[in-house]
Parts: C-alpha cells; sequence; structure tokens
C-alpha cells in the first residue's frame, strides 16, 4: 500500500494546491481560532473543494459541541473530522454513528499508558493519529515524541504519525515505527502557519522514497 501522506494546516489555494501536486493523500484544513492556520468555514469549503477528486479532505476541530460540528460538516463536506482536544471515546462515537462520517482522534503521547489509554478508541474511530502532546497549541506545536513506543506497541487498528516531522526526519520516523501514515505542519512552514511549498514537495517525496517495497 503506498503511504498516505496528511499536510496539514493549509489556508491558501496557493499552498493547497502545492500539496495536492507533490501527491498529499490527505490535505488537513484546521477551524480553531486560536490556531495561525485557522480557517473560516467558508475558505475551509473553497480549499476543500479544491481538493475533491485528488487528495481527501480531513477537518480539525477542537473541543467543539455537538452544533458546531454538525455545521462545520454541512459547511465543508470533510471526508474525515480529526478531534484534537480532550474528546472522549464515547464523544468520538457519538460524532461517528450520529453525523456518519469518518472519524480520527488525536492523541498525544507522553508514555506507555497513553498508548494503553489509547485502546479505549478502539471500535469507536476510525484511526488514531499519535501526535506529541500539547503544548501552546492542542496539535501543530513542531515537537516529536519517543518514536520508539509506537515502535513496541500492539496496534489494534489503523493509526498514523505526526509531531514535528520535518522532510528530513520523515524517513527516519517511518522506518522506526511502520507508520502507515504520516502528518506534518510546521515543518513544511516557513514561518507559523506559512507553508512552503518546496518543503511540502520534499516531504511527500521524502515519505514515498522510505516506504517499504512491496
Ligand atoms: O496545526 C495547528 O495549528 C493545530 C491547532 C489545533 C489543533 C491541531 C492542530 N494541528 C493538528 C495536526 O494534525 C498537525 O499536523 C499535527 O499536530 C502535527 O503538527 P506539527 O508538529 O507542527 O507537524
Amino acid at each position: 500500500m503506498p503511504i498516505d501522506i496528511k499536510i496539514c494546516g493549509l489556508s491558501t489555494p496557493e499552498t493547497m494546491g502545492a500539496a495536492l501536486d507533490a501527491g498529499a493523500t490527505h490535505v488537513g484544513l484546521v477551524h480553531f481560532e486560536p490556531s495561525p492556520r485557522h480557517v473560516p468555514l467558508s475558505d475551509a469549503s473553497e480549499l476543500r473543494a479544491q481538493a475533491r477528486g485528488r487528495a481527501k479532505a480531513v477537518l480539525l476541530l477542537v473541543n467543539a459541541d455537538i452544533e458546531t460540528t454538525s455545521r462545520a460538516i454541512e459547511a465543508v463536506k470533510p471526508d474525515v473530522i480529526q478531534f484534537h482536544g480532550t474528546e472522549t471515546p464515547e464523544w468520538v462515537s457519538l460524532v461517528r454513528d450520529q453525523l456518519k462520517i469518518e472519524v480520527w482522534k488525536a492523541l498525544g503521547v507522553k508514555d506507555k499508558p497513553t498508548l494503553a489509554k489509547s485502546d479505549r478508541y478502539i471500535g469507536k474511530v476510525d484511526r488514531l493519529l499519535f501526535d506529541a502532546p500539547a503544548k501552546a497549541l492542542p496539535g501543530g506545536n513542531g515537537t516529536s515524541f519517543d518514536w520508539s513506543l509506537l515502535a513496541e506497541h500492539n496496534h489494534k487498528i489503523e493509526w498514523g504519525l505526526a509531531g514535528g516531522l520535518t522532510p528530513d526526519n520523515v524517513g527516519d520516523a517511518i522506518r522506526q515505527t511502520g507508520a502507515s501514515l504520516v502528518d506534518t505542519s510546521s515543518g513544511v512552514e516557513s514561518a507559523p502557519g506559512i507553508k512552503d511549498p518546496a518543503k511540502i514537495a520534499a516531504f511527500c517525496a521524502a515519505a514515498r522514497a522510505a516506504q517499504p517495497q512491496e
């Protein structure tokens, strides 16, 4: 299977075009006002339309209530909702069942017990995204965590790796963890919220070069 590559926090048609041309399989739209990558729903809807048929659109929300979540899904019509706050297994499962959409849950990985706790989401989400622990923002902080924790973990559902990934380290990350999806935001930026098309292309090329051959 070709590796899945998510470029997160896209906010302009130019950088969305760069991610699509570089072969990203997933494009992330952050709808969370404190983030430098925040996009209003109207912009997210246009960027989503640009990606249609070329990459899956992932809409990111943080601790949104059900009305906000359903309004965002209605406006943007993403392929996937990624919850990046402290949402419970019960909450994400409710959204998946009621709104009939693919759901991912991001979890900040500190240590082995965090990974053990991630089992609570099994059967309730379609994919787990293992990220660095929250700092100033819940995600998009450009920091990584101990990848050996993932290599040792008994994964029971689909999962992806995020947190401090760059064109320079994504190859090692894939080889060390066996991730089938890699996600980056800060690592392909020239400043917070400003995506760099050359870094996006380099990241996608490095991820594809590192994937195991069949
Ligand atoms: O990117 C943000 O600004 C953001 C804000 C609030 C919640 C989540 C956010 N990003 C989520 C992502 O999926 C990022 O790609 C992931 O955390 C990795 O970020 P980075 O370490 O900067 O590559």
